[in-house]
């Protein structure tokens, strides 16, 4: 195995399986406790591009352990089952065969591919065998609006069509009007309506106003039982950001001192480039530590970010950088 291969460890080693987080009753004292000193946050953010610079084969190893915790998005009105075979094409083999071979990393894949509803079918049959999982935007997905028995029945139809993960967006409004019982209670539900299907719950934090609201519905999406926590649907006008990031990922650290689950992390959004992506997993290593830093834990909602981390790979094997556009990603 290649230096690299050892250093970016997570495609060669096998999963971790710990117990999926239950949730717990709602603690309305912790979730009043929670609160976010937002010129603190960013102090810290301000120092985190600058930290941590990785270099040489460190940072194709990181850039590696990057691709293998991406769900690979595509969602968009006009995707097609072509589009979408191409995208799963992509997520089996997310960098140039020649290059991954020269990087020891043959065997590496995306964490999943994320699509709309109707995209599962295709994205199922393309994927089979790979052991890649689909995951399906949910729920009235993005605005989170329609009737809600609808947006349950939703979750249940997807899982019956074959995604492992669900991407669920809660009512922002719960959270507007402080109604952290009723945002418990929509959660329940609809980590019920998941079944095995893992749950990520979609915050929308773009929408949400304060930090410290996003700190309290973080610990309210976890007490209901979520496996992840996101941060946005990439429709937002503001998607993932270092600050919100900082504050989702202490209440997954609070969280799991205090109940003993660990949480995911899934910031999404906007997050194109190989350097961003570096200091998200930073940022994870130095709040959160290394078990958080395989794809069971943490993920990278993005639709464009591997064209560029592709390019990094290509610079870091062969010196030179190629076009974008060579990178087509489906
Ligand atoms: O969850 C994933 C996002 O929708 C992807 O957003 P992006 O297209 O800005 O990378």
């Amino acid at each position: 195995m290649s230096t690299i291969a050892e250093r970016t460890a997570t495609a060669h080693l096998p999963q971790l399986h710990e117990a999926r987080n239950p949730g717990k009753a709602l603690d309305m004292d912790w979730v009043r406790a929670a609160r976010a000193n937002r010129s603190a946050i960013e102090r810290r953010c301000a120092t985190l591009p600058g930290r941590r610079s990785v270099k040489k084969e460190y940072q194709a190893a990181w850039l590696a352990r990057a691709i293998s915790c991406i769900d690979l998005t595509t969602l968009a009105g006009d995707d097609t089952p072509g589009r979408v075979a191409r995208l799963c094409a992509k997520a089996r083999q997310p960098v140039r065969p020649d290059l991954l071979e020269a990087l020891g990393l043959e065997g590496l894949t995306v964490g999943a591919v994320c699509v709309y509803h109707d995209m599962i079918a295709p994205a199922v049959a393309a994927l089979r065998g790979s052991g890649i999982p689909v995951a399906a935007v949910s729920t009235g997905f993005p605005a989170g609006l329609s009737p809600f028995p609808l947006r349950v029945a939703e979750i249940e139809e997807s899982v019956r069509a074959g995604a492992q993960e669900i991407d669920i967006v809660i009512s922002r409004r719960l959270v507007l009007t402080g109604d952290w019982q009723g945002l418990y209670d929509e959660m329940r539900s609809f980590r019920a309506a998941c079944g095995e299907a893992h749950i990520k719950a979609i915050l929308a934090t773009g929408e949400l106003g304060t930090l410290q609201n996003v700190a309290r519905a973080s610990l309210v999406c976890m007490m209901a039982g979520a496996d992840f926590i996101k941060t946005s649907t990439g429709k937002e006008s503001v998607n993932a950001t270092l600050p919100v990031s900082l504050v989702m990922v202490r209440a997954i650290r609070e969280y799991h001192q205090r109940s003993g689950y660990r949480v995911g992390y899934k910031p999404a959004g906007g997050i194109s480039k190989a350097k961003d992506a570096l200091v998200y997993l930073s940022l994870i290593k130095e709040e959160l530590g290394d078990r958080w830093l395989r794809p069971d834990l943490f993920r990278f909602g993005a639709s464009s970010l591997l064209g560029d981390i592709e390019r990094q790979l290509e610079h870091h094997v062969t010196g030179a950088y190629s076009a974008s556009w060579r990178h087509a990603m489906a």
